[in-house]
C-alpha cells in the first residue's frame, strides 16, 4: 500500500477513490432532478457498466481503485463513526423529533452495509419503520418524499474530497444537495484505519471551495476556480491554509462564469501532460488569475493577469502549452457541455475521457496526447466526466 500524496495533476497514478453510483441515481425522477443536479434521468444499469468500464480501465493501468461505498461500510465498523454518522444523517429540523427518534433508533439497529446504503441511498417516508402514535409529519409528506435525501452526486468523488500533498482536504460544498456528503467524507477520513493517521489540510466548516476547482498545476502552485461554488472568501482562505502547512507558495485564482456549464474549473480546463491543459476554446483568450503568496506570514494578491502568463510564471516554465482543439463555436460548446474537457490523467500525456467527444479527442491526439476512451452516456447525465468521477490519493512524483 502507498502512502498518499499528490503534488501535481499528470503524475502517474497509483491510487484513486470512486464512488460506484447505485440504489441513489434510482431516486432521480423528472420532478427532482433539477434540485439533485442532474440533467437528465440515467439508465441506472447502463450506468453501473460504463462505472465498471472505468474502473477496469484504471485497474488495468495497474490502479489501484478505491469505491467509496466499500470503504464507508468498513468505516462504520467503528462505534464512534457509527454514532456520527446516525446523527449526521437525520436532519431534526426537516423531519421533526418524533420521526428523528424513530429514524436515529432504526439507523443504529442496522448493520454496517445497510447504514451505509441508507446514508448514500436516502429513505422515503414510505420506507421508514412503523412507529406507534400520531404524525402530522408522515400525514402531511408524501410517501414519495425523503426523510433522508439520496446522495446521487457522490459519483463525483472528486468534489467532495481533495489531496495535497499528503495531506486530505474534505470540501465544504456548496450546494444545499451535496451537503451531506461532506460529513460521509469526513467520518471516512477521520475513522476508516487506512486514514485515521493523514493530516488534513483546509476544514470541512470553512468557507465552500470544492475539489472539482482545484487544480494542482505543479509542485507547490495550485489553482482555484472561483464561480458557482467555489466562493471568493473560500478561495482565499484555502490559499491561506495551503500556505499556513506549506503546501503551495502560489494559488492562483481564477474567475469563471457562474454557469451549470462551467460549474468547475475542472469542466473548462484540466492538465493533460507537465506543462499542457486541454480548454474550452471559448474562454482561452479571456481566462485571467489573481496570484495569491505569502510574504513574511501576510497575504498579497496580484493581478488579474492572464491565466496562462500568471500560471507559467508561478510554475517556472516559458510557456503552458494549451492543446489546439480548432473546433468551430457549435463542436466546442457541445463537447465542452459533454465534458471534453474533463480529463484524468493516468500520467503525463496520457488520459481518461468520454468517448463521445470525437473531435476534442481526435486534437488530443493530433497532439501526442494518448487518449483512453470510456463511454458515459449515463454517467454524464449528472454533468461530469472522468476527472470529476475520480479523487487521486497517490500520484507518483514528476
Ligand atoms: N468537478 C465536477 O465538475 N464535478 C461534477 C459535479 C456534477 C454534479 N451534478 C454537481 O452539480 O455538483
Amino acid at each position: 500500500m502507498r502512502e498518499p500524496h499528490v503534488h501535481s495533476e499528470v503524475g502517474q497514478l497509483h491510487t484513486v477513490l470512486l464512488h460506484r453510483p447505485g440504489a441513489e441515481l434510482k431516486r432521480l425522477t423528472p420532478r427532482n432532478s433539477d434540485q439533485l443536479l442532474f440533467d437528465a434521468i440515467p439508465w441506472v444499469d447502463r450506468a453501473q457498466e460504463e462505472h465498471d468500464s472505468f474502473a477496469k480501465v484504471l485497474r488495468g493501468r495497474g490502479v489501484e481503485v478505491l469505491l467509496l461505498h466499500e470503504l464507508l461500510a468498513e468505516t462504520l465498523g467503528d462505534s464512534r463513526a457509527r454514532a456520527a454518522a446516525v446523527l449526521a444523517g437525520v436532519d431534526e429540523r426537516a423531519v421533526g423529533t418524533d420521526i428523528a427518534d424513530t429514524l436515529r433508533s432504526h439507523l443504529s439497529s442496522v448493520d454496517d452495509e445497510a447504514l451505509a446504503e441508507i446514508l448514500i441511498a436516502g429513505m422515503t417516508f414510505e420506507e421508514l419503520p412503523a412507529a406507534e402514535g400520531a404524525s402530522l409529519v408522515r400525514r402531511m409528506h408524501h410517501a414519495h418524499d425523503f426523510a433522508i435525501p439520496p446522495l446521487p452526486n457522490l459519483l463525483f468523488t472528486r468534489d467532495s474530497s481533495m489531496w495535497v500533498g499528503d495531506r486530505v482536504a474534505v470540501a465544504a460544498l456548496a450546494m444545499p444537495a451535496r451537503r451531506r456528503e461532506t460529513a460521509l467524507t469526513d467520518l471516512l477520513y477521520a475513522y476508516h484505519p487506512r486514514f485515521s493517521h493523514v493530516p488534513r489540510a483546509y476544514g470541512a466548516h470553512s468557507a465552500p471551495v470544492e475539489g472539482g476547482d482545484v487544480l494542482l498545476l505543479a509542485p507547490g502552485v495550485v489553482a482555484v476556480g472561483v464561480g458557482e461554488r467555489t466562493t471568493p472568501a473560500g478561495a482565499e482562505s484555502f490559499a491561506r491554509s495551503m500556505f499556513a502547512d506549506d503546501l503551495a507558495h502560489t494559488v492562483l485564482a481564477v474567475p469563471i462564469e457562474q454557469a451549470r456549464a462551467s460549474m468547475h474549473l475542472d469542466t473548462v480546463c484540466t492538465m493533460v501532460d507537465r506543462d499542457a491543459v486541454v480548454m474550452y476554446p471559448a474562454i482561452q483568450d479571456s481566462l485571467v488569475a489573481y496570484a495569491l503568496r505569502s510574504r513574511d506570514g501576510e497575504l498579497t494578491v496580484s493581478g488579474p493577469a492572464p491565466f496562462l502568463d500568471a500560471a507559467a510564471e508561478a510554475m517556472g516554465i516559458d510557456h503552458l502549452r494549451v492543446i489546439d482543439t480548432g473546433l468551430d463555436p457549435v463542436t466546442a460548446e457541445r463537447e465542452q457541455w459533454e465534458d471534453g474537457n474533463n480529463t484524468l490523467a493516468l500520467e503525463p500525456g496520457v488520459v481518461v475521457a468520454y468517448e463521445r467527444n470525437v473531435e476534442t479527442n481526435a486534437r488530443l491526439e493530433d497532439a501526442g496526447i494518448e487518449v483512453v476512451r470510456i463511454s458515459g452516456s449515463e454517467l454524464g447525465s449528472g454533468r461530469g466526466g472522468p476527472r470529476c468521477m475520480s479523487c487521486p490519493i497517490t500520484r507518483a512524483p514528476l
